[in-house]
């Protein structure tokens, strides 16, 4: 009699489910585990393992991680469909206990889940981030990109290390209004990163338990010393950011900068001192990493791919000249270098997975179910490499933006007018973005103007080629970059390095 129970039981419940869902199966997906799911199968660089997968379940497919669904998105038709057109449903993100609500006390933006805070933080960094405000931090790009470009003609041994200071120090420059970086061994270079770097750690799965079994919350601090450890962090590090941002809230300070727009608002955003402090530091962490990875992968590609420099090269011979370094003012008359940006930052996407998105509400799409609830993720490496979109995917080749007169920029359908789709998508996209590009592309322009990314040849005089593939990069959670390797960066002519010099003293 109960064995019967049971079974009607069981009966009912699959019935209830199938209803639910109209009768619509979640996308293919792996095989995994009972209960743990795919935990195990996801290696670091899963962008790749995606791929693969892409290959076997289609572009749209599911996962498991112990018992939380996960969907993945491969193609830019889908992730435009539900992302962008259905962004009222995806524009919340996962609940991450101990990264946004201990250690960053609710306040890290990009983690935010979405909600009345988040649209009172993003309307807040909007104002400062817009394309209309961007063009005023660029007299301070233009300096930071000439020092950078001077000190890697000088130490093209540590270009990697240079890259990260002048990084740290250009996006400080913007965001906070201070003075710039000298040495690449001042704190605020590793503070920046060592603190992207430890909420990336507590915020990916499986870092604390309390994430799979929220109600751990409730443990008093004595049995729960993560919590203790997470609360103290929060704290040393909520007074740091209020001593960064304490200097543009100075009167006599009228450095442009995002947190001295911020901090004139005059209340007008409603944000507390510590909203303040934490808006702009959640802003100065999502921009350090990935704009410093971008750049390395620049130096990548201009060692590989060494006839894209010649022909960028040759287009700043002939607008610019060899008697001043570039500035944005010409950035009008340099199609190609705006093209070279452009696949820079299709062929080098720092962030290959962006950030994930979570569904609010069931919902459905081309007769599969996604569960409210579920992670969604867009593999944007995998859309920025398609073959279809870009032939020879893998190779480093401006010219696919650009009209056969090889002037005007060719405009991809559903990629906020980017070509690509590295920024993300919907209500979550980067709001950083034309801050990004800005200055993506003056260190483009200012480095390939002075300098020759060459070869560098190893002790027994075998040149030293680094590899095109993610064999050769550094997976770092959300961000990944190309691990260092030896190269020359040496200056194209007589006096480009003066010129620096004189443009940096100014
Ligand atoms: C090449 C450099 C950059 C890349 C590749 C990049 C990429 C991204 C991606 C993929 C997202 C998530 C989008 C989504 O959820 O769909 C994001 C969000 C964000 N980015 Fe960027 N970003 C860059 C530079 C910047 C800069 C310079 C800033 C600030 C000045 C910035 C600030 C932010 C913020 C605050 C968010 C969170 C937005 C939100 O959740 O509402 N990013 N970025």
């Amino acid at each position: 009699m109960i064995s019967v129970v049971i079974l009607v039981g069981a009966f009912l419940a699959l019935l209830i489910r199938f209803w639910s869902r109209k009768g619509y199966p979640t996308p293919p997906g792996p095989k995994g585990l009972p209960f743990l799911g795919n935990i195990f199968q996801l290696p670091p660089f899963q962008f790749i393992r995606f791929m693969e997968w892409k290959e076997q379940f289609g572009p749209i497919f599911s996962l498991n991680l112990v018992g939380q669904p996960v969907i993945v998105i491969n193609n830019l038709e889908i992730a435009t469909e539900l992302l962008e057109r259905r962004s009222s449903i995806y524009a919340d993100r996962p609940r991450i206990i101990v990264a946004n609500e201990i250690m960053s006390g609710g306040l890290m933006l990009p983690i935010v889940p979405y909600g009345n805070l988040w649209k009172k933080l993003r309307k807040a960094s909007h104002e400062g981030l817009s394309p209309q405000v961007v063009p005023l931090y660029q007299h301070a790009q233009e300096l930071e990109a000439a020092t950078l470009v001077q000190n890697l003609i000088n130490r093209p041994e540590l270009w990697d290390e240079e890259i990260k200071k002048s990084t740290a120090s250009s996006m400080r420059s913007t965001i906070y209004g201070a003075a710039p970086i000298s040495s690449i061994s001042d704190p605020v270079v590793s503070y920046i990163s060592d603190m992207g770097h430890r909420l990336t750690i507590a915020a990916m799965p499986g870092a604390y338990l309390v994430e799979l079994f929220p109600k751990m919350m409730n443990l008093p601090t004595w049995l729960a010393p993560w919590k203790r450890e997470a609360k103290a962090w929060h704290k040393e590090n909520t007074q740091k950011l209020q001593d960064l941002i304490q200097p543009a809230k100075d009167q006599d300070n009228d450095q442009q900068s995002f947190a001295a727009n911020l901090c004139s608002a005059g209340g007008r955003h409603h944000l507390t001192r510590k909203e303040e402090a934490w808006l702009t530091g959640s802003v100065f962490v999502a921009a350090y990493d990935t704009s410093s990875s971008t750049l390395r992968f620049f130096i990548l590609a201009m060692r590989l791919f060494p006839e894209v420099m010649k022909k960028a090269q040759a287009e700043l011979d002939r607008v610019v000249g060899r008697e001043r370094v570039p500035t944005f003012a010409d950035r009008e008359n340099l199609p190609y270098i705006r093209a070279v940006t452009k696949e820079l930052l299709r062929w080098g996407v720092a962030t290959p997975l962006g950030l994930p998105h979570r569904a609010q509400q069931d919902d459905y799409y081309k007769g599969y179910f996604i569960p409210k609830g579920a992670l969604v993720l867009v593999n944007s490496w995998g859309i920025n490499r398609d073959p279809n979109t870009y032939p020879d995917p893998h190779e480093f080749r401006p010219e696919r933006f650009l009209d056969p007169s090889g002037t005007t920029d060719i405009i991809l359908p559903g990629t906020h007018n980017q070509g690509h789709v590295t920024f993300g998508f919907g209500r979550r996209f980067c709001i950083g973005m034309n801050l990004a590009v800005q200055f993506q592309f003056i260190n483009v322009a200012t480095l390939l103007w002075a300098a020759n990314v060459e070869a560098a040849h190893d002790k027994n005089g075998q040149i030293i080629t680094p590899t095109n593939s993610p064999a050769g990069w550094v997976d770092e959670g959300i961000v990944v970059r190309p691990a260092p390797f030896r190269c020359n960066i040496v200056p194209r002519f007589d006096g480009a390095e003066a010129i620096l010099r004189r443009v940096r003293d100014s």
